[in-house]
């Protein structure tokens, strides 16, 4: 197994730069994803890796092997890499044990070997009930297996997916990533995913890559993106939070309450130079504590909490949990016990 780098990759269609400068290095074995909104340039890097498109600068390095760069550009079948879609692109006549065996079919790999190959990976799946169905015959999970198994038949280094559980409903997307995370943990082989969904992306990647409009944004671990979200626009993307305004602050500290005590006794009409990332689940209501006043806007049942927000008397908007309903209008006195420092969005 083999490092797989991106370095300095962009890509350009006709006069668009849609990947702008992007570099990453993906360990063997890790389990990265890319996030980001639509049209960010998620599948163009995933093509890029693939093989179906070219790069315009830079290059990808597989290993001791350069995969792409503006003069090289080893094709698909040649790169041993697994593909899944969300489309999960199964053969419709054939059963799911004909759908898994047929690359190495195509390989050339002799019966024997191929039944041997195919049990191994139906066993991963845990698909051997369902070898000899077609695939109307399975659920939308169930087809996602025998795509999953049949990307793994060939034993590749990396496997690509693009947003492989887009299709499917949410309870099913959940017991999915189970699938993958313990497909991950069988196989080792290192897995790039694409998805727009971030909760999809902290719960199985080991590194995230967000980007935005091309631009890597950050490269961290998910912890690391929730927890120290290098910019506002990340911070904004990733989780649950408000953006406070404030006195200057240095970005990218934590500041406990006493800190944020401080900074609230300089608040003024004129404090917007700074920025607060404050999570929910540090936000106390009905304290006494440091003067901090919010009026609730909304309270939103939530089965296990409301959610409540609050607009503070400099107009900025806060999101805090609650165990019972608050009265839209009531005046609730509030102490932040954590809160990030950012930098502001220069383009706000
Ligand atoms: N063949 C192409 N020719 C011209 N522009 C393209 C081509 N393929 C993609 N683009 C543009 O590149 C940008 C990135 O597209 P891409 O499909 O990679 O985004 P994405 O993040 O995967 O989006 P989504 O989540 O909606 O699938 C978009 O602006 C898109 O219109």
């Amino acid at each position: 197994m083999a490092r797989l780098s991106l370095n300095h990759v962009s890509k350009s269609f006709v006069e668009k730069t849609v990947i702008d400068d992007l570099s990453l290095d993906i360990e063997p074995g890790q389990f990265v994803a890319l996030l980001g909104p639509s049209g960010c340039g998620k599948s163009t890097i995933l093509r890029m890796l693939a093989g179906f498109e070219s790069i315009t600068l830079g290059n990808i390095q597989h290993g001791e092997m350069c995969l792409s760069s503006e003069t090289t550009h080893v094709p698909t079948e040649a790169r041993n890499f697994g593909m899944v879609f969300q489309s999960y692109a199964l053969w419709p006549h054939m059963t799911v044990l004909e759908n898994i065996g047929y690359p190495l079919k195509i390989q050339k790999v002799s019966r024997n070997e191929r039944q041997q190959r195919i049990q191994n990976v139906l066993d991963i799946v845990q698909l051997d009930d369902f070898k000899d169905r077609f695939p109307s015959q399975l659920s939308g999970g169930q087809r996602q297996r025998v795509a999953l198994a049949r990307s793994l038949i060939t034993e590749p280094d990396v496997i690509l997916f693009d947003e492989p559980l887009a299709n499917l409903d949410r309870h099913l997307r959940d017991s999915m990533e189970m699938t993958f995370r313990d497909f991950h943990r069988r196989t080792g082989a290192t897995m790039v995913y694409v998805t727009h969904d971030q909760a999809e992306a902290m719960a199985l990647a080991d590194k995230i890559a967000v980007l935005k409009e091309g631009q890597l944004m950050q490269w961290s671990t998910p912890e690391d993106l929730y927890l120290r979200p290098e910019s506002e626009w990340v911070a904004n993307f990733i989780g649950q939070g408000s953006i406070l305004r404030s006195p200057p602050v240095v970005p990218l500290q934590r500041l406990n309450q006493a800190d944020i005590e401080g900074l609230l006794q300089r608040l003024d009409e004129h404090s917007d130079s700074g920025r607060l990332l404050v999570r929910p689940q540090h936000v106390d209501l009905n304290t006494t504590s440091n003067g901090l006043i919010g009026t609730v806007k909304e309270s939103i049942f939530r089965g296990e909490r409301y959610d409540i927000y609050l607009v503070l008397t400099n107009g900025d908007l806060l999101h805090a949990y609650h165990p019972t309903p608050l009265k839209i209008g009531q005046t609730c006195q509030i102490t932040l016990s954590q809160a990030w420092t950012l930098t502001p969005n220069h383009e706000d």
